[in-house]
């Protein structure tokens, strides 16, 4: 078996493994020579979020919410999605399943893609199995990086069933005529909303009590009478006993699989044409060699790996999300290349917190701990919500504004622990907040960070102010006795 060397070999081409080849070498030097990486990808490098996640679910929700503004706003005339048209749009998003431009990146910034499947044989070493039968050897003279993402949740009582998951919902062909989501996180939120408007019948059975679990609950209740008012069907509290369906078939990605599906619920027996699971997603850690090296999953999620091993983006157990990934995969890239000059890469001491936006309608962007998240940690807290039409920036945006907006402040120290926008166009306003916690920036030094006139920033203006009034002043220094 022939055997390369490389300074660094990532295991998974995601977004996650592509940002931790690319700051571990690039610009970096040793002895003369310049670092080298290796990317192994046996699908299409770019991975779940260029193809099948992200970018073609972005890509199908934009043209809804546009049209679903002109309906809201006097002045213009009422815009319609056309179906056709729109899943032409989300392949041009996804490039028509062609890699080719991220395999020019790639190799524009000095990274080798190797295809196949890789799996750890030893200490730095990665076996990987190509198409053509010839197996090669890569030895990582540094490190190797885990990126391999994430598998969605199929529980058994499902699988016989051949249901949809995420790839087949992004990668819609045929439009179900009834469909049925299981689930009330973030797919099921975004993905009711492009199936209806391409004409299907949606119903969202939600096991727990609301939709969009991990946020604050004014958040979910603001999604729920979105997806209500356009027409979405959605079971609150409702499990599922029983999956039958006629005549399974794999047809393919984004076709419907089979004849009717009959689901028996808590809430009655409902018979659909598709469904649609979207009930969580667990690190893809199964099948890449972590025997080979004394380690188990739970080692890789759990942090505890040898020094030449990193795990980054959704295969680390962390919160899978893109953005997140990647600052593990920037972070971790450091770390590799300031070790091969014999440095340690600059950190900041405090963690960064976690943003997410969630393309619903209304939207619902948070960044850092939730109230219920604050006074578990021990905060003594202060919040402050105030409806998110309450700007005159965000007024205008529209007719009709739903939602609310929520700081949530430690009273002692006056920092910013989390926020929650729910509204449309929110997904840019949560950024400040990030960096004002990123930052440590106290709340009576945010009230001086003027937002213009007539923007959605003044929103912030507005839960400042309705913050208790000795929040604006800096916290009394400590008494020395
Ligand atoms: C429908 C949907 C929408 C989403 N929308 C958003 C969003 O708007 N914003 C956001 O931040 N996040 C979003 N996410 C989450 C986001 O897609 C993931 O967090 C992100 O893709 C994780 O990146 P990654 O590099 O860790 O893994 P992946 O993108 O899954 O990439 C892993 C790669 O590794 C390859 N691989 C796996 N095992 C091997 C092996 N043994 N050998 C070789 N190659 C291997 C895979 O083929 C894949 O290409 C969404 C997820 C879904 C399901
Ligand atoms: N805009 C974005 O950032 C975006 C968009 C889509 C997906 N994502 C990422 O993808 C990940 C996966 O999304 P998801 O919606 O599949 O998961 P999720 O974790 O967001 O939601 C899972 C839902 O399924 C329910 N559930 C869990 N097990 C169940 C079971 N056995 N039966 C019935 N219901 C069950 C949960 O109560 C929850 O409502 C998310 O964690 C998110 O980070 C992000």
């Amino acid at each position: 078996m022939e055997t390369i060397e490389y300074d660094v070999v990532v295991i998974g081409g995601g977004p996650a493994g592509e940002n931790a080849a690319q700051y571990a070498v690039e610009g970096v030097e040793v002895n003369g020579r310049a670092m080298t990486a290796a990317i192994v990808e046996h699908e299409l490098l770019g991975g779940e979020c260029s193809y099948w996640a992200c970018m073609p679910s972005k890509a199908l929700l934009r043209p809804i919410a546009v049209a679903d503004v002109t309906a809201d706003l006097p002045g213009v005339s009422t815009a319609h999605v056309t179906p056709k048209a729109l899943l032409e749009r989300r392949d041009s998003w996804v490039s028509h399943y062609d890699d080719s431009g991220q395999v020019s990146w790639a190799e524009g910034a000095g990274l080798a893609v190797h295809r196949g499947t890789g799996w750890l044989v030893g200490e730095r070493t990665v076996q990987v199995s190509t198409s053509s039968g010839d197996d090669v050897l890569l030895r990582a003279r540094r490190a190797v990086v885990i990126a391999t993402g994430s598998a969605a949740h199929v529980p058994e009582q499902y699988a016989a069933a051949l249901p949809w998951d995420s790839r087949d919902a992004t990668g819609v062909i045929e439009v179900p005529d009834r469909l049925v989501v299981v689930g009330g996180g973030v797919v099921a939120c975004e993905a009711a909303i492009w199936m209806q408007a391409l004409g299907s019948e949606v119903t969202l059975l939600v096991r727990g009590p609301r939709l969009l679990e991990r946020m604050e609950p004014f958040a979910g209740e603001a999604v729920l009478a979105g997806l209500r008012e356009r027409g979405v069907t959605v079971h609150l509290g409702t499990s599922v006993s029983d999956v039958r369906r006629d005549s399974p078939e794999a047809t393919g990605t984004g076709r419907v699989h089979g004849g009717a599906v009959t689901l028996t619920t808590s809430a009655g027996e409902l018979v659909v044409d598709e469904v649609l699971l979207s009930i969580g997603r667990s690190p893809l850690l199964d099948g890449i060699g972590l025997e080979s090296v004394g380690l188990a999953p739970d080692d890789v999620t759990g942090g505890r790996l040898p020094d030449w091993l990193h795990a980054v983006g959704d295969a680390s157990g962390g919160a899978p999300l893109t953005h997140w990934g990647k600052h593990q995969a920037r972070l971790v890239g450091a770390r590799i290349a300031a070790a091969a000059v014999g440095e340690v890469a600059w950190e900041p001491d405090r963690e960064a917190p976690v943003p997410q936006v969630v393309f619903s309608d209304p939207e619902v962007a948070s960044v850092g701990l939730t109230e219920a998240e604050a006074r578990e940690a021990g905060h003594d807290v202060v919040t402050s919500r105030v409806p998110t039409s309450s700007a005159a920036g965000t007024g205008l945006l529209r007719d009709h504004i739903a939602g609310e907006s929520q700081l949530v402040v430690d009273r002692e120290s006056r920092l910013v622990l989390g926020a929650t926008f729910v509204g449309p166009e929110v997904a840019e306003l949560v950024h400040a907040a990030t960096v004002a916690i990123t930052g440590g920036v106290p709340v009576h030094v945010l009230r001086h960070a003027v937002a213009s006139y007539p923007t959605s920033s003044e929103l912030y203006l507005r839960l400042l102010e309705e913050l208790p009034r000795e929040l604006r002043t800096p916290p009394p220094p400590p008494v020395v006795e």
